[in-house]
């Protein structure tokens, strides 16, 4: 249980306990992985490559049925993904991708509203192969916002994005969390990222936590010294040197 300001006790969104993950016989990917993420609480998953990062966002997104077994896994019953490919649907519309298997009779309205939340509105007939790249990361935001998810995991949604439509990204995702309030696990291989977004980085190795920081900063300017002290502190975790 984590204790919040008033010293009452919340439930964590996510519960990870002595999670295990291997592939073959070699070794494990994740090996006895704990993790807690408080409701609304965005955490950024940093770590070397093939360190396990995507093996726990597949394992939480449901994604991997082999995992189970191996640990204990505690996640929200609303649970919605993005990838670092938009995977909408070519065949259908950019609304009717976003609001594909949602019921009821607002469902078009809900998603019309999740398009201009993103900056979409007027695009909503649009086909995925009009849209840029940008613009498809958008309406998958989209689509997995107006599900109302408790916890939203995304596995490098901004990579495939060039450097200043990524700074867009993220404001928009910042905006988007505020307003929502998911439980968030971002994957990045971007530090700056994961200092400019999360309220908590938490950095894999050898399939456990590492390290596992709060970022306070008042300020989220990179030029911030706060900020850089951060920065070389994790690329320092992770065995790169800050002036590289
Ligand atoms: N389905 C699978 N079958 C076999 N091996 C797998 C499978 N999925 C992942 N692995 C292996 O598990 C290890 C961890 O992979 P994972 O994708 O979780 O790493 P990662 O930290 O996300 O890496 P990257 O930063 O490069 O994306 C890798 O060695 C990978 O080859």
């Amino acid at each position: 249980m984590a204790a919040d300001a008033g010293g009452l006790t919340t439930a964590p969104a996510v519960r990870v306990r002595g999670l295990h993950r291997s592939f073959n016989k070699d070794g494990g990917v994740l090996n006895g992985l704990d993790l807690d993420i408080a409701p609304g609480e965005f955490v950024a998953l940093i770590g070397r490559s093939g360190t396990g990062k995507s093996t726990l966002l597949r394992a939480l997104a449901g994604l991997d049925r082999d995992v189970s077994g191996h640990g204990r896994i505690s996640v929200p019953e609303q649970v919605s993904v993005v990838f670092q490919d938009s995977r909408l649907l070519p065949w259908k519309r950019i609304l009717d991708n976003v609001t594909f298997g949602l019921r009821g009779p607002d469902a078009g309205d809900r998603g019309r509203q999740a398009l201009a939340e993103v900056g979409l509105a007027g695009r909503e007939r649009a086909w995925p192969y009009e849209l840029s790249g940008g613009e498809q990361q958008r309406a998958a935001l989209a689509r997995s916002l107006v599900r109302e998810p408790q916890l939203l995991l995304a596995d490098e949604p901004f990579g495939a994005l060039d450097a200043l439509t990524r700074i867009r990204m993220h404001a928009l995702l910042r905006k988007l969390c505020e307003a929502h309030r998911p439980a968030v696990l971002l994957v990045t291989h971007d530090v700056d990222e994961a200092i400019v977004l999360a309220d908590r980085v938490i950095l894999l190795d050898a399939g456990v936590v590492d390290t596992d920081v709060r970022v306070e900063l008042a300020n989220r300017s990179r030029s911030d010294a706060g900020f850089a002290a951060l920065r070389s502190l994790l690329l320092d975790r992770l065995g790169v040197a800050a002036d590289a």
